[in-house]
């Protein structure tokens, strides 16, 4: 169901920062089962919130959903490595603006707040994408 993308050499390095140590930060994600939950409805949010579903629209939700459980189990540690492409190539074509930045981290914080995840592990995880900001937003 993933549709093909062209090639790319695949790294750790794509993943936009560098991993926490220590298992305290997953463990207050309630592990990979709870971070899988987090990414499952943070997806479902960014793809159905009005403010931004349409930047959405046409692009394989399949390989977001599995390259986005790689890259944030790789930030927290979990021992994953992350596949996908690195953060300024695939969304240079996007336009994405500053509020639209913004109204996706609303939605992470959603999924966050459903998962009960407390709010200083929220925060470190919010640090981790903030310098991802820069090579994202391109208007
Ligand atoms: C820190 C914030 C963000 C992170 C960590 C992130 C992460 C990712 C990842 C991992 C992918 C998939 C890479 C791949 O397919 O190899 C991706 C793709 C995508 N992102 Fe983001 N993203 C962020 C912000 C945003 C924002 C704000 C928008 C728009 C509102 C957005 C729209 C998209 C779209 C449409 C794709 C699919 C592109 C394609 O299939 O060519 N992202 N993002």
């Amino acid at each position: 169901q993933e549709q093909p993308v062209d090639p790319y050499t695949q790294s750790n390095a794509n993943a936009g920062a560098s991993p926490v140590t220590g298992a305290t930060l997953l463990e207050a994600f309630h592990g990979k089962a709870g971070l899988d939950r987090v990414v499952d409805d943070f997806v479902d949010r960014i793809t159905t919130d009005p403010r931004i579903a349409d930047v959405f629209k046409s692009h394989d939700i399949v390989r977001l959903r599995r390259t986005l459980k790689e890259q944030f189990c790789y930030l927290l540690n979990g021992g994953c490595d992350y596949t996908g492409r690195e953060m300024t190539s695939v969304h240079k074509d996007l336009g994405v603006t500053t509020a639209e930045f913004n109204f996706l981290v609303e939605d992470l914080q959603a999924a966050m707040d459903r998962e009960q995840v407390p709010f200083a592990a929220q925060n470190r995880l919010l640090a981790l994408l903030a310098p991802m900001k820069r090579p994202i937003v391109t208007r």
